[in-house]
Formats: structure tokens, C-alpha cells, sequence
């Protein structure tokens, strides 16, 4: 799992290794960090033109000690403060006894350029001053930020105004939410992690978490040898119209690759179904967890009424999700699992859907408290909260799977784990990450169908029980 930490718990762990250290260490260990990273960037460090932007903290000291070492390497510095008034002193210092150099204007050509101006103490977008350096950034020279892409909120992603895009992040000690969380996360381009040697413990609980291939085995269920279809867990389906009969047929796509022992389903499309997938159960009965929404078209309330009345885990979704009452979900005893997109979930809270594209974390948090249920937010980085632990970010996908019927497999293939038996924010993250994954194996760089994302489900569901 890949964790990242708040700001305050950051900054609490700086204090207690500062506190072991001599003067400066961290901020050296930082630079060094990030002059190798530059480095590593141009084809040759002698004779390329580097370009500082430097802000008024210690994140603008990184970039000029990072600077330092390059202009001892033969590499041409240029450091360009914000603000010429306020530049931190050692690392200007280094910087020119390194022989490096200090402008008022961005050069119009870089090999490399360093994005100091903010880290972890920005504050909003960027200011005037600080946005008219990032827009004289040469167009095509490499950008490098140091901890984070100044302007985005290193605690939740968010841009507020103008902000620098990275095509590489070089982040200190741990990963800031907001390097994984959109759109934080498209401007920080490949991130790196630079050890400074903070003490583990002293970070305290991470904020947000992000699978990997490796956490995957221990989440998916495994039949054991004396497993039956009824153990293995029945997903019933309720989703499908006379209008999207093929939005019950991707749904149970998903819920029939998802590890459950059979798949019920429940809705006016079980012909459709059937033709497609003869193993499908028809019909009400005992399920062991429910999948309600996927194209039941119009106000579908009753449906997810009836679901969320029975004692097992509900995982509502589309139409499923109009008009719920947070007084019903929260009057459960079993799990319920929502997965909205931006625009349900704007619904869901009464805010414009920009407020929730543009502050997912908070939406889905704010989604899972008034709930009391986990919350799946879909997007471009998909976001998983049981409003207790990290909130989980999903790393997998492609642009591709913005695409008509993938919503209905994702539903079908997490409310299938949950009938597996797997805790809601377990189900929910897994079948985030097995779908991207699926998805992008099967795009392969063109236009993808949501059936193919159903058939890719197999091979990269093998794929993480190979790592
Ligand atoms: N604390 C430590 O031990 C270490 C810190 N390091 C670096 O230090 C950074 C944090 O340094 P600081 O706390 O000085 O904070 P920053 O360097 O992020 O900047 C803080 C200053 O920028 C100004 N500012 C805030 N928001 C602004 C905005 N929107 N537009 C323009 N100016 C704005 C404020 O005057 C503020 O004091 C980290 O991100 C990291 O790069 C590293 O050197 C590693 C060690
Ligand atoms: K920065």
C-alpha cells in the first residue's frame, strides 16, 4: 500500500528527525535527493541550462540547494525568486558560491526546470507574482517540482487558480495526499520519493492509501476446497430496464467475474441476460449481497428501498442512488456501499457537480459522514472512504474507461466481492483496481467497450495473484 500523510503529520515527523539531526541536514538530504533526480532527467548535466523558480520558503531552499550542486557539476543555474526580497539565504549563498546565477526574469530557454516556488506551506493557488513565473515556464523544457507542483493543496489535490504541471515530482520523507488525489495528482507527472529519513511512526496515520498489485492476493477471496456455489457468496442483481436492458447484462458481466459463487438476478432484462450469460440465476431469493441501480431509468427508489431493507451488505449505484434517505443507510446494521459519479454525488450532497470535481476528498468524505455508509467516488482518480480509515485512491485505469457500461461492470464486480465476503472499503478498492487494470490491458491505447473491460477482468485478476 502506498500511504501518504497530512501536512500536519508531515511536519510533525520533520520536527522529531530535525530534532536528532544537525542543522540543515534534512534540507540537504532533500537537495541531494532531487539534484540526482534532476541529473538523472538531462542527458548531461555539464553545460545544461537549469532554471530555478524559487519561492520565499524552504521549498525554494531545496530547489537553490539542489541548484548548488548542479552548478558544481558544470550545469548553467539560473535561480528566478518570486519574490527577490524574501529568498531563502543559505541556499542562495550555495547557489552563487556554486557559481550559479540570479535573474528577474525566467530565461526563454531551459533544459530543466525546478518548480521551488511553493511546497507543503502554500496556501491557495498561486499568487500573482509567483503564477506569472510559472507561466513564462519555455514551453517543452521539463518541469521538476520539488515536494509537490506549486498550487496544488498538498492536503487534498485541489487547485485553487493557477498551478505549475510537473512532468516529475520529487517528494521528501512521504507522499502528500494531494500527489495522489486529482487533479493534484495529473499535475505532479511521475513522483518520486526522496528518503530523508523520517521515522515511520512519527508520520501517525496516513491520510490516503493507494493499493498496489501486492495488496491484492490477501483482499481477493479464494475458493477453498470444500467451497460450494451457496459459501462462495450469491450476488443478487436489481438493475436493467426496458429502456437499458444492457446495463443489467454488463452488471452481472462484472458480478459473474467477481468471486462470488453465483449470480442472481433480479429485473424486466432477464432475457438479455440469459442470452448473454446462461449461468445467471433469475429471479428473487436468498443472496448473501445486492447490487441496485445500474439502468433501473427514472426515480427507483422502491428498488433500493426493498434492497436496503434486508440485512446484508447493498451496494447501490445510478438510479439506486436518487432520493436516499441518509436516516435509512444509517439505520443498517450491514454495510452499504455507494458508488456515485461526480454528477450523482453533487445530487447526493445538493452542490453543483463542479464543487465535487474540483474537491473530490472532501465530497466523498462529506458523502461517507452524512451516509453512514462507504462511499465509492468515480473519476479520474477514483476515491473509496468508510469515513474511519485512509481514504483509498485508486492508482489503476485509463482515460479510456470513461466509457458508456463501465460503471454497470464495476458495480456488478465490487457488489460480487461482497457477497464474497469482504469488508465494503475492501470490496470497493479492489474492484476499483481490478477494473482499471482490466481496463487498461484491454484499451491497450484505443477505444474500449465496457463488455471488454468484463472479459479483461480474468487475466488481470491472474495477474495481481502472480505478484
Ligand atoms: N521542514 C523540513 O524539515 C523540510 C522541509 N522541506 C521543504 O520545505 C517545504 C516547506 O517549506 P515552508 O514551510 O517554508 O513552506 P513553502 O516553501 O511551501 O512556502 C511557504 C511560504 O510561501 C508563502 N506562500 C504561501 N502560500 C502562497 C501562495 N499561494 N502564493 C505565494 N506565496 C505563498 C508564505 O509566505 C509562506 O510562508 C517543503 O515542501 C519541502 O520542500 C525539505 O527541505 C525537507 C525538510
Ligand atoms: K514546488
Amino acid at each position: 500500500m502506498r500511504t501518504a500523510y497530512s501536512v500536519e503529520n508531515v511536519r510533525a515527523a520533520e520536527r522529531a528527525a530535525m530534532a536528532r539531526l544537525p542543522e540543515g541536514a534534512l534540507m540537504q538530504r532533500a537537495a541531494a535527493g532531487l539534484a540526482a533526480a534532476c541529473a538523472g532527467l538531462l542527458p548531461r548535466v555539464y553545460g545544461a541550462r537549469v532554471v530555478l523558480l524559487v519561492g520565499p520558503g524552504d521549498n525554494g531552499g531545496d530547489a537553490l540547494y539542489a541548484g548548488a550542486r548542479l552548478a558544481r557539476r558544470g550545469a548553467a543555474v539560473t535561480a528566478v525568486p518570486a519574490d527577490p526580497g524574501r529568498v531563502h539565504p543559505g541556499g542562495l549563498a550555495a547557489l552563487r558560491a556554486a557559481g550559479g546565477r540570479l535573474s528577474a526574469a525566467v530565461p526563454d530557454r531551459a533544459d530543466l526546470v525546478v518548480d521551488g516556488l511553493l511546497g507543503i506551506g502554500g496556501q491557495g493557488g498561486l499568487r500573482p507574482a509567483a503564477a506569472a513565473l510559472a507561466e513564462r515556464i519555455p514551453p517543452g523544457a521539463p518541469v521538476v517540482a520539488v515536494d509537490l507542483p506549486s498550487g496544488v493543496d498538498a492536503d487534498t489535490g485541489e487547485v485553487a487558480g493557477a498551478a505549475v504541471r510537473a512532468d516529475t515530482t520529487v517528494t521528501f520523507g512521504a507522499y502528500k495526499t494531494g500527489l495522489l488525489v486529482d487533479p493534484g495528482a495529473a499535475l505532479a507527472g511521475e513522483v518520486r520519493l526522496v528518503d530523508i529519513g523520517l521515522d515511520p511512526a512519527a508520520l501517525g496515520t496516513p491520510a490516503a492509501a493507494a493499493l498496489e498489485d501486492a495488496d491484492l492476493p490477501t483482499l481477493l477471496p479464494r475458493p477453498g476446497a470444500a467451497s460450494d456455489k451457496y459459501s462462495r457468496g450469491v450476488v443478487g442483481v436489481v438493475a436493467g430496464s426496458a429502456q437499458y436492458p444492457g446495463a443489467a447484462v454488463l452488471a452481472v458481466a462484472g458480478a459473474l467475474r467477481g468471486g462470488a459463487g453465483a449470480v442472481r438476478y433480479v429485473g424486466p432484462a432477464h432475457e438479455e441476460v440469459l442470452a448473454r450469460y446462461p449461468e445467471t440465476l433469475v429471479g428473487r431469493g436468498r443472496v448473501q449481497a445486492w447490487v441496485v441501480g445500474p439502468g433501473l431509468g427514472g426515480d427507483r427508489a422502491a428498488e433500493a428501498a426493498q434492497a436496503l431493507a434486508e440485512p446484508v451488505p447493498v451496494l447501490v449505484d445510478a438510479d439506486g442512488l436518487r432520493g436516499l434517505d441518509p436516516a435509512v443507510l444509517r439505520a443498517r446494521t450491514a454495510p452499504t456501499l455507494l458508488t456515485p459519479h461526480a454528477g450523482e454525488a453533487a445530487a447526493l450532497l445538493g452542490v453543483p457537480r463542479a464543487d465535487v470535481e474540483s474537491g473530490r476528498l472532501a465530497a466523498v468524505r462529506e458523502l461517507a459522514g452524512r451516509f453512514g455508509a462507504v462511499v465509492l467516488l468515480k473519476g479520474s482518480t477514483t476515491l473509496v472512504c468508510d469515513g474511519r480509515g485512509p481514504v483509498r485512491v485508486n492508482p489503476t485505469g485509463t482515460p479510456w474507461l470513461a466509457t458508456a457500461g463501465s460503471g454497470d461492470v464495476l458495480s456488478g464486480l465490487a457488489g460480487s466481492l461482497l457477497a464474497a465476503g469482504l469488508p465494503a472499503a475492501d470490496a470497493a478498492s479492489a474492484a476499483a483496481y481490478l477494473h482499471g487494470l482490466a481496463a487498461g490491458r484491454a484499451a491497450a491505447g484505443a477505444p474500449l467497450l465496457a463488455q471488454e473491460v468484463a472479459a479483461a477482468l480474468p487475466a488481470a485478476w491472474r495477474a495481481v495473484q502472480g505478484s
